[in-house]
């Protein structure tokens, strides 16, 4: 399998709880195929000093915007300034992203944290969806396991990634609770399922 490619083009979405093993299998998938073949790429960290800053803003406890509202602007102010750059990516090789838009609904709207007087519902998934517009993902891999207590992690967060889920049967993969490697060569063989594996190029 070391020598296998992504299809160009290709977007695959890691999603779902904190630490649930995201960060742990995208480096596994790195290390399985060609590393010129993709991108890998943190929402909401993206590839700026813009989104890096705001990234580091949000991760801290003292800093970060106390209403659910702000936060979830915040971190689509750096999923759209990513835009761009995404789609030029994706014009010249796979792209993983490790978390998207629907970390923006999970975390936010269907989690309860922003309420209707803030913004309604149908509003805030309406800029959402507009910002991450024209970038369709392949196939978007759910983690629901959790590894250890994470105070980020709640049963509405999880409960958003179920309706997530239900609303995109075709795009949403479920991970099993499998060992590390077990993972890894489930997704790979889904990838190989929806074509998203090239063999070496000669
Ligand atoms: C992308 C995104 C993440 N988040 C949250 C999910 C996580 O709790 C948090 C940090 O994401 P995460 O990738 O889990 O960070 P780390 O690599 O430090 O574990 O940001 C949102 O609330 N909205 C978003 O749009």
């Amino acid at each position: 399998m070391e020598s296998v490619h992504l299809r160009p083009g290709a977007l695959i979405v890691f999603e779902g709880l904190d630490g649930a093993g995201k960060t742990t299998q995208l480096n596994c998938l790195r290390g399985r195929v060609r590393p010129e073949s993709a991108t890998y790429v943190h929402m909401p960290t993206g590839f700026s000093r813009f989104t890096q800053t705001v990234r580091t803003l949000l991760d801290d406890r003292e800093v970060r915007p106390v209403s659910g509202l702000a936060q979830q602007l915040a971190h689509l102010a750096c999923h759209a300034e990513s835009q761009a750059t995404l789609h030029e990516q994706r014009s010249r090789s796979a792209v993983v992203l490790d978390r998207w838009w629907w970390s923006t609904l999970a975390y936010g709207i269907l989690s309860g944290v922003i309420s209707d007087a803030d913004m309604p519902r149908d509003a805030f998934e309406r800029v959402v969806e507009s910002t991450w517009a024209g970038m369709t993902a392949d196939v978007v891999f759910l983690f629901g396991h959790v590894h250890g207590f994470d105070s980020n992690n709640s049963d509405a967060i999880a409960a958003g990634y179920e309706t997530l889920a239900a609303r995109y049967p075709a795009l949403a993969v479920w991970v099993p609770d499998f060992t590390i490697e077990e993972v890894t060569d489930t997704i790979l063989e889904e990838l190989d399922h929806r074509h998203l594996l090239l063999p070496e190029r000669s």
